[in-house]
């Protein structure tokens, strides 16, 4: 489907986020990794999947996991412009995240078969995107852009956008956020220790997810 509409884009990303109360942001780097990552990701209840564009190996990984792992729900981030939208989106992507937004990723946006759902860190990023038609954002990054607090102020002036925070995150400050209103889903890393991903340790990493999985949306 290209082409989005304000109200089709939110039916989409809502339906996607919706699917999981985490959302594990995840740079592979190495190939090999992808599938046995994602399906230990997914077996663990967290289906809904961030590859990030920071490794070269991030577009076949991407391909991978959409060929090999069913169940997953492959989402692509630290998409930065136009060229790495069209890119994820052939590789099998179903959704698009970015750190930030700019003017000419919300014009892509406007046509990319997938939805996209850009960060914003202040009131202004945030009106900007809703110009645009966007009521879904990443608040990004989360902790050190005033966290909790920030979020229950957007919550006043923007009653009816809906966020993913993401950034700073961990297991015991994931259940604040996901306590708020304005809160679908969490990102963060925190399920994904460096030394676990070095060793090749889907055990410790299947444990911290199953954990973050059961967390719930609302208290
Ligand atoms: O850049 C964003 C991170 O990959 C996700 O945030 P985190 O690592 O602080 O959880
Ligand atoms: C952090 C983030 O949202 C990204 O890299 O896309």
């Amino acid at each position: 489907m290209t082409g989005w509409t304000p109200e089709s884009r939110l039916a989409r990303v809502d339906e996607l986020l919706c699917a999981a109360p985490v959302l594990p942001v995840i740079a592979i780097e190495r190939l090999d990794d992808a599938v046995p990552l994602a399906r230990t990701l997914v077996e663990a209840g967290l289906p809904v999947l961030e590859i990030t564009l920071r490794s070269e190996v991030a577009i076949a990984a991407i391909r991978a996991i959409v060929r090999d792992v069913p169940g997953a729900i492959v989402g692509a981030g630290t998409v930065l412009d136009a060229a790495a939208l069209t890119a994820v989106a052939e590789a099998g992507a179903v959704f698009a995240i970015a750190p930030g937004s700019t003017e000419a990723l919300y014009a892509a946006a406007a046509s990319a078969p997938i939805p996209f759902l850009p960060a914003i860190a202040t009131a202004s990023e945030l009106m900007r995107g809703l110009e645009h038609g966007h009521r879904r954002f990443k608040f990004f990054p989360a902790e050190s852009s005033g966290g909790i607090g920030a979020l229950k102020s957007f919550g006043g002036p923007f009653a009816d956008v809906r966020f993913c925070p993401t950034g700073g995150i961990d297991a015991a400050k994931a259940p604040a956020y996901l306590a708020l209103p304005n809160v679908i889903t969490v990102g963060g890393s925190w399920m994904l220790p460096k030394a676990a991903l070095d060793t090749r340790d889907w055990k410790t990493i299947g444990d911290l997810a199953s954990a973050s999985a059961i967390l719930a949306k609302r208290p």
